[in-house]
């Protein structure tokens, strides 16, 4: 009996906070003006991201490897224009190779656009195919682009985020990203990753109220599912009719949406009270350091 009451007074206290989330949630960003870096905004999901952004006054940074096709985005997307100052900046690279070339194409982008306020992790690929049929090399490539093509970019903004006191992240991360699919031993993990690094920056950046968000997304129509189809199983195909395709200025307009005003989810509510103890360790952590003047590095 006293169990049951206490329980019942537990899912209304998490209930109650769910519908108090708005109150406790960070100030939305305000994109009118903001420097929005987009990796692989020159095709697909980041295109659209990058216009949705665009639409809502922003200044965009475009990151992708082939320059004709970012050439090819940035008109696009300055079709969209709300005012006459708005610029959308190109610059190419290989977010997944080296380090200080990202950390070079950072900094161009703050000299030309000022800090960046929001950064979307969108360049990445997908290759299907079973187990055995999957080139090694593949899985390299793979985990290279989705996972350390996001960490790098990641890396590169953060800390000037944290000095600030403003920043989103926005990590992609798929439907297959949190369940492991046939056909997918070699794009899953890379997603899963994804989830893995989000979660953990996550709890170092709130107290600098910098946010992170991860789409999951399903199927969208955009050229690289076009490729990813080409060498898709059957069994991969089937899976996937299951649901149905989206457009990426549908899945654009949601991801930006999230990241502007985060929110939380009522698993993330309920996981809150054990992250909730551990946020306090970070944030006395953090007093202790700025008391003592310690160096952010040591312990
Ligand atoms: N479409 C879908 O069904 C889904 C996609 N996703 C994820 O969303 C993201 C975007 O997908 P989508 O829009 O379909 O992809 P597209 O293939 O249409 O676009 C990919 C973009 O990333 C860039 N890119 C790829 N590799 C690199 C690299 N190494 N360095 C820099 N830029 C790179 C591409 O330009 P360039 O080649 O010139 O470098 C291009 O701009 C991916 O992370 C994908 O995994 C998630 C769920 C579903
Ligand atoms: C808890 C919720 C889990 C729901 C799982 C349902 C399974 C849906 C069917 C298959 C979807 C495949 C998605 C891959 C999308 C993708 O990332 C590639 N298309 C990239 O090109």
């Amino acid at each position: 009996m006293l169990l049951l009451i206490a329980g019942t007074c537990l899912v209304a206290f998490v209930l109650l906070l769910y519908m108090l989330s708005p109150l406790i949630s960070p100030k939305p960003l305000a994109l009118p003006g903001a420097h929005v870096v987009v990796t692989g905004g020159s095709s697909g999901i980041g295109k659209c991201i990058a216009i949705e952004c665009y639409k809502q006054g922003a200044f965009i940074t475009l990151v992708a490897r082939n320059e004709e096709r970012l050439l090819q985005a940035k008109k696009e997307i300055e079709k969209h224009s709300i005012n006459d100052k708005q610029v959308v900046l190109c610059i190419s690279v290989d977010v997944s190779q080296d380090y200080s070339q990202v950390e070079n194409v950072i900094k161009q982008a703050q000299e030309k656009l000022g800090p960046v306020d929001m950064l979307i992790n969108c360049a990445g690929m997908s290759v299907s195919g079973k187990f055995e049929d999957v080139e090694v090399s593949t899985f390299e490539k793979l985990m290279s682009i989705n996972y350390l093509g996001s960490v790098y970019p990641s890396r590169a903004v953060i800390t000037t985020m944290k000095e600030r006191r403003v920043g989103r992240i926005v990590f992609l991360s798929s439907q297959a990203g949190q369940v492991g699919l046939f056909g997918y031993t070699a794009y899953s993990p890379s997603k899963f990753a994804i989830k893995g690094l989000a979660e953990a920056l996550q709890m170092e950046v709130k107290p600098y109220n910098v946010y992170v968000t991860v789409a999951y997304p399903p199927d969208t129509d955009t050229p690289g599912f076009a490729e990813e189809n080409k060498t898709k199983p059957l069994e991969t195909r089937l899976i996937s009719e299951t649901t149905s395709i989206c457009t990426p200025e549908q899945v654009a307009k949601q991801i930006v949406k999230d990241a502007i005003v985060v929110t939380m989810g009522l698993f993330r509510m309920i996981s809150l009270f054990y992250l909730g103890s551990f946020d306090n360790i970070i944030r006395r952590c953090m007093i202790e350091r700025t008391k003592y003047g310690t160096a952010d590095k040591t312990a």
